[in-house]
């Protein structure tokens, strides 16, 4: 990467805004995947050991600029002090008089960590005022939020017009494995796309049908194709006004000569609750008041086929709501079938997709799990990222 990273500058005795990506999966205020936490430990230890004061940033959740008491980070700086074997302190602010007479209190190699950024509604409008307010916190940004890189927001982008910027560690290591798996893909090169940001994923799709050889699509996201294609999809997740998008992409698929794989079969619920009462039926026999929660048993078997015979394979999303025992099933033969594939270059996007494979005890058979869902499909369609262009040029 052509950007300056944390061990090209001189952080010492510096006030360190760092900008990471702490938007781990939570269930009832408990941390259920700390992946994120953890990747981020890199560039946390390097400013401590370099005498910096070390002012984290994140986002949590989608508050959309309001207080959420369930979307504060206090669960994840108690964490973080105890993966960190030290004592972190928490604001319940991040800018503000609270917040710099918490920094004001800092010694080289403390670390403190912000409330949520997205309590503020200037957040995601990449308000300069707000960035501002982050910026006179410190002397120094550092972004190692790679998982958020894809955002244009105060405190991923508008900061860095105000102080100097470089980027972490993390960000650093995502950036060159991906870039490196994408630069001259090995093939059949094959995107899984699963999840429920519809409204997010359907879009790089359309970047995707130019570097793919094959496309498979399964989760929430699956069912505005099935609905497109004219079948029943009763209660499932569905975008109705991207059903046109949905027609245009297999018809751009057909066009450009990409397998486009849709699942045959699903796993249907009464109930969007592990309690559910089940059905496997066929893509064209959804009954109109059940929903799909998980692909069914023909379609792993394809998706697993189309898996192993496949040299370079990007998966984002997962296949059904795993989290329920119930449909996980899709999900992990998804991951089974990379796990299996010694020959295949896979790469794990998304913190959904990371902590299923997780779930699964799969995590160490794959190639690169990254810490990114929406930043790391984004990188792949060869889209610069906000958060990267705005660090100083080497
Ligand atoms: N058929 C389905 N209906 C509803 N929700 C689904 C379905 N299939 C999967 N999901 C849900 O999708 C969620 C994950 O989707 P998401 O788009 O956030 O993926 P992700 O891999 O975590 O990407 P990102 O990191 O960008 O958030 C899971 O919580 C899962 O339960
Ligand atoms: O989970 C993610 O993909 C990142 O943390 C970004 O979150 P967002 O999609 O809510 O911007």
């Amino acid at each position: 990467m052509n950007k300056k990273s944390i061990r090209d500058v001189d952080v010492k005795g510096k006030r360190v805004f760092c900008r990471v990506d702490f938007n781990v999966p939570m269930k009832d205020g408990q941390i259920t995947d700390e992946t994120r936490i953890r990747a981020a430990l890199p560039t946390i230890q390097y400013l401590m050991e370099k005498g910096a004061k070390v002012i984290l940033a994140s986002h949590f959740g989608r508050p959309k600029g309001q207080v959420v008491e369930e979307m504060r980070l206090t669960p994840v700086a108690k964490r973080l002090g105890e993966l960190l074997g030290k004592n972190v302190a928490k604001t319940d602010e991040a800018y503000g008089p609270e917040v710099q007479a918490a920094i004001a209190e800092m010694n080289e190699g403390d670390v403190l960590v912000l409330e949520n950024v997205r309590f503020y509604p200037g957040e995601e409008k990449n308000d300069s005022a707000l960035a501002k307010e982050f910026a006179a916190l410190a002397d120094l940004y550092v972004n190692d939020a790679f998982g958020a890189a894809h955002r244009a927001h105060a405190s991923t982008a508008g900061i860095a017009e105000y102080i100097p910027a470089v980027s972490g560690l993390l960000m650093e290591k995502e950036i060159e494995v991906l870039g490196k798996a994408l630069s001259n893909p090995e093939r059949p090169f094959t995107a899984i796309i699963g999840g429920a940001k519809v409204k997010d994923k359907i879009g790089v799709i359309r970047n995707l049908l130019d570097k793919v050889d094959n496309l498979i699509i399964g989760g929430g996201l699956a069912y505005t194709f099935v609905k497109a294609q004219g079948y029943e999809i009763g209660k499932s997740l569905c975008e109705d006004d991207k059903l046109d998008l949905a027609k245009e992409f297999m018809q751009m698929a057909k066009e450009k000569g990409v397998n486009f794989y849709m699942p045959v079969d699903v796993v249907v619920g009464d109930d969007f609750s592990e309690n559910a009462n089940t059905q496997e039926v066929d893509i064209d026999a959804i009954p109109s008041d059940w929903e799909g929660m998980d692909i069914g048993p023909k379609t792993r078997e394809i998706y697993a086929d189309v898996i192993r015979n496949s040299k370079l394979v990007i998966w984002n999303g997962p296949m059904g709501v795993f989290e329920m025992n119930k449909f996980a099933n899709g999900t992990k033969a998804v991951a089974e079938a990379l796990a299996e594939s010694t020959d295949t270059y896979s790469v794990i996007g998304g913190g959904d997709s990371a902590a299923a494979v997780e779930k699964f005890g799969l995590a160490d058979k794959m190639s690169h799990i990254s810490t990114g869902g929406g930043a790391s499909l984004e990188f792949m369609e060869g889209k610069e990222l906000p958060g990267v262009v705005r660090l100083n040029d080497k």
